[in-house]
């Protein structure tokens, strides 16, 4: 598109000068417009399409200053260049301090740089004006719209405010520009009126937007608060560098901020015992933290756990177990001071947040006292509950400076209270944390075992002490572990246990027995049977019945095979659900052994009453017989016992020649240990079951 050039001048030769020129431009092309006379100027000019005016200073109606001023007047906003004579330089310099774009020296027409400094001047007249509808086009919506829009500089200086934002601040334009927007825009939380962090030194060091939050108090300058749901992003320039930020938010009014304030407490809180939840838990040990750090003092968090809470929900429901809670929640509330806190993590867990402690030791005083409170018998409907706990204590700042690592040492602590016995409390020390990663890591590589195959049998045979024969084995579980090497049960079984995997472990390890024992008796190894200990988490797993027909139907062993081994501690506690697991385990055809007998309860009432075929006397009895009377009693005794009751006896960790001699002397039937074999892998069990017992040992 061609640019008009509108020539200003009386003097022909200059307008033929140009006309020569500008047409041929390579920097064009321009149109040109000649006219002698301002009048005739002005005329032209309240019509459309000049680009630029080139002027005289002298014409035939006006000389000097004021001719330009007559038309820069009539021609903005199209740009004007004078033409002058080197005289006339400084009627030139003050026409560009009056707005002039420039000046043309007469004479010099021919320079090839003219027609490119028109062009540049038409341009940058062009990108000014657009700037300019952009500017008043941003300034006039950014007025005209509802929300607050506040700009900041980078150092979060204010450099704009629209005209809601100046309505809602409190504070005008020309006053709030340069100063820190926390002055101008001040927050706080509507829950605790504390102040928010900076957003937009938060949004500027980030570099990222802030989402919109709708819990934000806005301080108006008058002092007002106004419930408010805010956004801040940052500004780039063409870099990429950050500028600054952008505010934008918008009151939300009386109703909407009681609605938002509601969604914010119940965000925060239990709804069951109406305490703090984790979030709120996190942030106020974050805030204690902070204000332990600056005063030097130091704070407590004290982890609890109730003991065997699920047995009040399994026997008298759900509910019951919620207004337990709830009166729980109350005893603690009562045990802190009011600038403590009390929050319920979920289930039956609750972390107490105790501050300003002296001496972080003091906390088991809290400790002691929450114990005695919650010992007293809890009242709901017609029952009385007991109810007991077990607390864990971190301190600040010896055991973690962080809240996520105070409150996991607190649990960790907890953890040894419960293995304490329960209903105490242990501080946290670094030998749990210590143990505690050990069990994380045996535990990482128990859920990995299975499938990577890392688990294998051992079995240890059963001697008839009479024959020599043996009768059977006992299956022994292995762990192969890809860094540890072989490692036995009591390395891993009880973090099985806690982390429930015991239960697929305790499948395979029957799967693989009766397996391999379907192998033997194929092979010809006839009678045997293989032992395998059941622990009390799969003896009570709802699937274990149904697992165990399935896999003796699958590897199709004869029941009678197969002998189960559990220790008193798994039938005890609820002898009437064992007894009836018992009964239809006995209807399957499978026997049934007591373990480690004389180490439990030894109830011989229960013994009468289980349809057992096996007891099995607890090594630690046989280890120092005959020579030590307090266990040649027992073993003598719990002998005798079983057989006038019909079991089958068997001593289990029969180690020297004067143990089995001794036993053999007291009728007991069996005997197994390392004396007769220690466990071994499955083949070479296969060929101790060819050999049999080296006679030597024997006689
Ligand atoms: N009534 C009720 N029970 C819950 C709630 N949340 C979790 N529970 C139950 O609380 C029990 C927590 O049990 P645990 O802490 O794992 O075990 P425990 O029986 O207390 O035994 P220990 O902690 O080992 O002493 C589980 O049975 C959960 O089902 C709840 O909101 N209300």
């Amino acid at each position: 598109m061609s640019n008009l050039v509108l020539i200003v001048s009386d003097r022909a030769e200059e307008a033929e000068a140009l006309r020569n020129v500008l047409p041929q431009a390579i920097d064009g092309p321009f149109d040109i417009e000649w006219v002698r006379t301002l009048a005739r100027a002005m005329q032209r000019l309240t019509g459309d399409g000049i680009d630029i005016v080139l002027m005289d200073f002298f014409l035939p109606d006006s000389k000097g200053m004021r001719t330009f001023d007559q038309l820069f007047e009539a021609a903005a906003p199209v740009p004007i260049m004078t033409l002058v004579t080197e005289g006339e330089m400084d009627l030139a310099q003050e026409a560009v301090q009056r707005g002039a774009q420039g000046y043309i020296l007469k004479g010099h027409f021919r320079n090839a740089l003219l027609p490119q400094a028109l062009r540049n001047t038409i341009h940058r007249k062009q990108v000014e004006d657009a700037l300019f509808i952009e500017k008043e086009r941003a300034a006039v919506t950014l007025d005209s719209i509802v929300d607050g829009v506040i700009s900041t500089d980078s150092e979060g200086r204010i450099t704009y405010l629209n005209n809601t934002a100046e309505r809602m601040t409190g504070w005008a334009k020309a006053e709030a520009i340069g100063h820190p927007v926390a002055e101008v825009f001040p927050l706080v939380d509507n829950i605790n009126r504390k102040s928010f962090n900076d957003p937009v030194v938060q949004v500027i060091q980030e570099m990222r937007p802030l989402a919109l939050r709708a819990d934000a108090l806005l301080v108006r300058r008058n002092g007002q608060e106004a419930a408010i749901e805010d956004s801040v992003a940052p500004i780039y320039d063409r870099r990429g560098k950050i500028r600054g930020a952008v505010i934008v938010f918008r009151d939300i009014g009386p109703a909407q901020a009681l609605m938002v304030q509601k969604m914010t407490y119940q965000a925060h809180h239990d709804s069951l015992t109406d305490l703090p939840n984790r979030i709120l838990l996190i942030d106020r040990l974050e805030h204690a933290i902070a204000l332990a750090k600056r005063n030097g003092t130091t704070l407590a968090v004290l982890f609890l756990d109730l003991d065997n809470f699920k047995n009040i929900n399994d026997s008298h429901g759900h509910a019951t177990g919620d207004q337990l809670l709830a009166s729980v929640a109350q005893r603690l509330l009562n045990c802190i001071r009011a600038s403590d806190t009390v929050s319920r993590l979920g289930g039956d867990e609750f972390v107490i947040l105790v501050t300003e402690e002296r001496h972080a030791e003091a906390a088991a005083h809290t400790a002691e006292k929450i114990i005695a409170s919650l010992a007293q018998p809890h009242r709901i409907q017609q029952y009385a509950f007991h109810i007991t706990a077990s607390i864990g204590i971190s301190t600040f700042p010896a055991d973690g400076e962080e809240a996520d690592t105070l409150i996991r040492n607190a649990d960790t602590a907890m953890y040894y209270a419960k293995k304490k016995g329960r209903n105490n409390y242990q501080f946290f020390n670094a030998a749990m944390n210590r143990r505690a990663v050990e069990r994380q890591f045996i535990e990482v590589g128990l859920r990995r075992a299975l499938e990577a195959q890392e688990f294998s049998l051992y079995y240890q045979p059963k001697v008839n002490l009479k024959t020599g024969k043996i009768t059977g084995v006992e299956a022994l579980l292995r762990w192969h572990h890809p860094e540890r090497g072989l490692m036995l049960p009591g390395d891993f079984v009880s973090i099985a246990e806690d982390c429930g995997l015991i239960v697929p472990i305790s499948r395979w390890v029957l799967r693989e027995a009766c397996r391999q024992t379907k192998l033997w008796l194929e092979a010809g190894f006839k009678p045997i049977s293989t032992a395998v200990n059941i622990s009390a988490l799969a003896f009570h797993n709802q699937n274990f019945l149904q697992d165990l027909r399935d896999i003796l139907q699958e590897t199709a062993l004869d029941p009678a095979c197969l002998e189960l081994e559990l220790t008193e501690s798994v039938l005890m506690p609820d002898s009437q659900f064992s007894n009836e697991i018992l009964q239809t385990l006995k209807s399957i055809g499978v026997k049934l052994a007591i373990d480690d007998f004389g180490t439990g309860y030894s109830s011989l009432s229960y013994l009468q009453e289980f349809p057992i075929d096996v007891l099995k006397i607890d090594q630690s009895f046989v280890r120092g017989i005959p020579e030590l009377a307090r266990n040649r009693i027992i073993v003598t005794a719990v002998t005798g016992m079983g057989i006038s009751l019909k079991y089958r006896v068997i001593a289990e960790g029969v180690e020297t020649r004067k143990q089995f001699s001794f036993l053999t002397s007291l009728e007991c039937d069996e005997g197994q240990g390392n004396y007769f074999s220690p466990p071994l892998a499955a083949d070479r069990c296969t060929r101790l079951l060819k050999t049999g017992i080296a006679e030597n040992l024997l006689h």
